[in-house]
């Protein structure tokens, strides 16, 4: 069952009550002048040297934004509760599987093939399997269920939404056209201009830039002086990132990042085009995979908040038992927090919740009603000897913005009740909500992360601009829009009256607020985002000049 995000926060805290927990500190650091050469998961607060642009389309396929079934959207449309049509599953598409090639006979039956979040569309020639459709939304007969196979069981909290194994699959409604479908391209393209030189690097960059396969940044040289951080007490925190979609092009180093610096000084380099070159030639990328840009954003997001990341190298393979074995050689590295990404959902290989029971562990919880970061988990697995205390782990879903949400809005709970280390503060703030046209920027993207923009009655008649537009969101649910503060006025903003048109005293004292996507997995929109716009439960429509909670995202 899932929490509200109040529960989920207040489950943190009493967990941590129940702990009396100390960690060491440690420090370091080094000095450059010139130009340098830094690990891109270092480099948040540094000043870009060059301009850097798109090398691949991102995602570089079409893949599934939902586990589920994908099939011809066009053979759905006369399925009706009294009319219900039967497909066939002819197999399974897993994230990290090269698109498979669909064969005539795909294409003129009544068949279709299991997905899971992140696996690739099929290919065909125009017609094809367009869409997809969540498993939850699907009906299947008694006979066909079989759950007892494939490690599909995922333990106790999860078994409500696993996957069932099917022979065939019922519809009851037809399914729109390219429904969960990402589209290739749809975050960026190749050569468009990512980040340019003389832009501070804040960790939304760090996400961009590692989509498309940068490893090491050239920024401008400072008087290294690590801004004092030494001085502040660490939490030594593990990243592990799982999916065999997931290239492992990001060698981050494993162990901490602290004792070495990877920055390499281009002042005295007699060759530093070469050596600029070379370290940033893009990693070459298999079909059906992506960049990683969860550890990036995790290791430089921690390490500028002053903590100790160690990445926890990936599993050998996208299976329980690898993962289970990457959990456990990292216990002697006594941490304190251990942080996955990926896994942790409603697809065949979302093993992680099942996993910390498998362990030993417990969940704490599973499930949170925010977008993005709905299947968020937090727990704890037993510890390597005699420890009277596990190590607690966040369960993160894969989605690069859900990763992102996740880590601001729950894990700093974590960081501030353990409160050892720098956690940044809220900053909370209030601004007046544009509601912008998302359909120019979110491609045809589904709203995974459960937020849209909707027309009022009269924008839809074309009477009004698009300004008129809301947000709308599920009720219940808490969402988190990476945002751009405007300190002055936009031009489309509505006026400082009320309804009846009278002028409301402060309310032009306001700074604005842009929401930039509603998806999860346009890295893009982070890479260009100063804030969070937080939309709280209890409300479903926010309309343009609404106030609402900004909380800052800039680098403490
Ligand atoms: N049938 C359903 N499908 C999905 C549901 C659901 O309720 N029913 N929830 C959706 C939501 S919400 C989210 S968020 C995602 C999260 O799923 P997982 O945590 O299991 O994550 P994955 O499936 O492994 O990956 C999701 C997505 O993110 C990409 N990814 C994974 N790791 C990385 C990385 N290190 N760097 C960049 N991108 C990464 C991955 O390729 C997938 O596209 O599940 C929905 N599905
Ligand atoms: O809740 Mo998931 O995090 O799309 O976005």
């Amino acid at each position: 069952m899932a929490v509200t995000y109040s529960e989920a926060i207040s489950r943190i805290s009493n967990y941590l009550d129940q702990r009396n927990k100390a960690t060491p500190s440690s420090s370091s650091s080094s000095s450059s002048n010139g130009d340098v050469l830094v690990r891109l998961e270092k480099a948040v607060g540094r000043t870009l040297a060059k301009d850097y642009a798109a090398t691949i389309d991102a995602p570089p396929f079409d893949n599934s934004a939902m586990d589920g079934y994908v099939l011809s959207s066009s053979k759905t449309a006369a399925a009706s509760p009294s009319n219900p049509l039967t497909f066939q599953v002819s197999g399974s598409i897993a994230a990290g599987d090269s698109p498979l090639t669909l064969t005539d006979d795909d294409q003129d039956e009544m068949k279709c093939y299991e997905i899971m979040t992140g696996a690739p569309f099929p290919l065909s020639n125009g017609m094809g399997y367009d869409a997809c459709i969540r498993h939850e939304a699907v009906t299947y007969a008694c006979q066909d269920y079989d759950q007892s196979q494939d490690g599909v069981q995922a333990g106790p909290s999860t078994s409500d939404t696993s996957f069932p194994r099917a022979k065939r699959i019922t519809l009851n409604a037809p399914v729109p056209p390219r429904s969960n479908r990402k589209v290739a391209g749809e975050d960026f393209r190749t050569g468009d201009l990512l980040a340019k030189q003389g832009t501070v690097i804040t960790p939304g960059i760090v996400m961009v830039l590692s989509s498309t396969g940068v490893e090491r940044v050239l920024v401008r040289a400072r008087d290294e002086d690590e801004e004092g951080k030494g001085r502040r007490r660490r939490l030594c925190i593990g990243i592990l990132t799982t999916g065999k979609e997931v290239a492992n092009n990001h060698n981050l180093p494993t162990g901490t990042l602290r004792p070495q610096s990877t920055s390499v000084s281009l002042d005295s380099n007699t060759d530093n085009q070469a050596t600029v070159a070379a370290a940033t030639t893009t990693p070459i990328l298999q079909k059906g995979h992506i960049f990683n840009s969860n550890a990036p954003y995790l290791v430089s997001t921690l390490d500028s908040w002053g903590h100790e990341p160690v990445v926890i190298p990936a599993p050998s393979q996208d299976t329980p038992e690898a993962f289970q074995e990457r959990l456990r050689t990292a216990l002697p590295l006594d941490l304190d927090l251990i942080i996955t990404t990926g896994g942790v959902s409603a697809g065949k290989h979302d093993y992680v919740p099942s996993s910390v029971v498998d362990l030993g562990g417990r969940i704490v919880f599973h499930k949170t009603t925010i977008r993005p970061g709905f299947p968020v988990m937090f727990g704890e697995i037993p510890s390597d000897e005699n420890e009277t205390s596990g190590v607690p782990i966040f369960g993160l879903p894969g989605n690069p913005i859900a990763v992102a949400a996740c880590l601001r809005f729950l894990v700093t709970v974590f960081l501030t009740r353990c409160n050892a280390a720098q956690a940044p503060s809220l900053g909370l703030e209030v601004g007046r909500l544009l509601s912008p046209d998302f359909s120019a920027r979110q491609g045809s993207s589904p709203a995974t992360a459960g937020c849209g923009v909707e027309k009022t009655p009269q924008d839809v008649t074309g009477q009004k601009e698009h300004r008129a537009r809301y947000h709308k969101k599920p009720l219940m649910t808490r969402c988190f829009l990476p945002s751009k503060l405007h300190r002055s006025r936009p031009v489309d903003a509505v006026s400082d009256t009320d309804e009846r048109g009278a002028t409301v005293p402060g309310l032009d004292m306001l700074p604005w607020v842009e929401p930039l996507t509603r998806s999860a997995s346009l890295t893009k929109a982070m890479s260009e985002a100063d804030c969070w716009v937080v939309l709280p439960e209890g409300k479903e429509v926010f309309e343009p000049g609404e106030i609402v909670e900004v909380v800052s995202m800039k680098p403490e």
